[in-house]
């Protein structure tokens, strides 16, 4: 499989201080990539690099093999990497059906913006029964399918998600974790999952790498961490 996006010798920090340490990480095409870790590991970090929201102080990041350096995160969002980040980042003030259009605003072909509305709204049931209430009035799940469906409106390549099940009950997280899937299989979307839940993270991941301290400390094959119980003891806490 060949890698959409790599990270290479990427090291960052918000101050002087680094929080991520030479990772090397290459995300393959197509394929759900889960990113695992303690708190603190530098999971959040590492997808606000590789979304173009932190500048690494050394090494590079690579889209298609080319260099992102200097490139803007308005530019990212055209050349379709979509960061879904942590807590969600709905609009409470304006309506579902708002915060949608938002996802597809700087589309130029206008008709298939249009489309990809209507194809969230068949995807996510309890948004197209909801256009119209605020994003205040709605669910943690709800609005967990509400970030996600801002992201999808602007059909990206590359879905960078951030914790997505936090907060949601079970069956929710299940619901979200099997679309997933569903994106992957249907239209070749190349997922970067980073999940506290590691289970629900492993069930629908195909590979995934463990983080610790700022480092790549392991990556293999979803199956291959699954069972491993040497790596589960020592970092990923079951
Ligand atoms: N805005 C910030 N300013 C300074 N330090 C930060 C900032 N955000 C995170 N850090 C530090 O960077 C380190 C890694 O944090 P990060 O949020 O990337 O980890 P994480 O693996 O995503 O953890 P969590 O699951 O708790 O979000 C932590 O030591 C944290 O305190």
């Amino acid at each position: 499989m060949s890698a959409l996006l790599e990270a290479e010798q990427v090291t960052v920090g918000y101050g002087a201080a680094p929080v991520l340490h030479d990772v090397d990480l290459a995300v393959p095409a197509g394929a759900i990539t889960a990113v695992l870790g303690a708190n603190g590991a530098g999971k959040t970090t590492l997808l606000r690099t590789l979304s173009g929201l932190l500048r690494p102080a050394r090494g590079r990041i690579l889209l298609d093999g080319q260099d992102l350096r200097g490139v803007r995160v308005e530019e990212m969002v055209r050349r379709g990497v979509a960061h879904v980040p942590e807590g969600r980042g709905v609009v409470t003030e304006l309506t579902v059906d708002e915060n949608l259009r938002l996802g597809g605003l700087w589309r130029k072909d206008r008709a298939d913006a249009k489309r990809a509305l209507d194809e969230v709204y068949d995807l996510f049931e309890p948004l197209a029964r909801r256009r119209r209430f605020p994003g205040h009035q709605l669910s943690g799940g709800e609005r967990q399918m509400l970030a996600l469906g801002r992201a999808l409106v602007g059909r990206p390549r590359l879905l960078l998600l951030d914790e997505p099940s936090l907060g949601l009950a079970p069956k929710v997280t299940g619901q979200i974790m099997g679309l997933l899937r569903t994106l992957r299989d249907s239209t070749g979307l190349t997922v970067l999952l980073v999940e506290q839940n590691v289970r629900s993270a492993l069930s629908v991941a195909d590979t995934g790498v463990v983080m610790s301290l700022g480092r790549v400390v392991a990556g293999a094959d979803a199956a291959t961490l699954r069972e491993d119980e040497d790596m589960r003891h020592a970092y990923l806490g079951f």
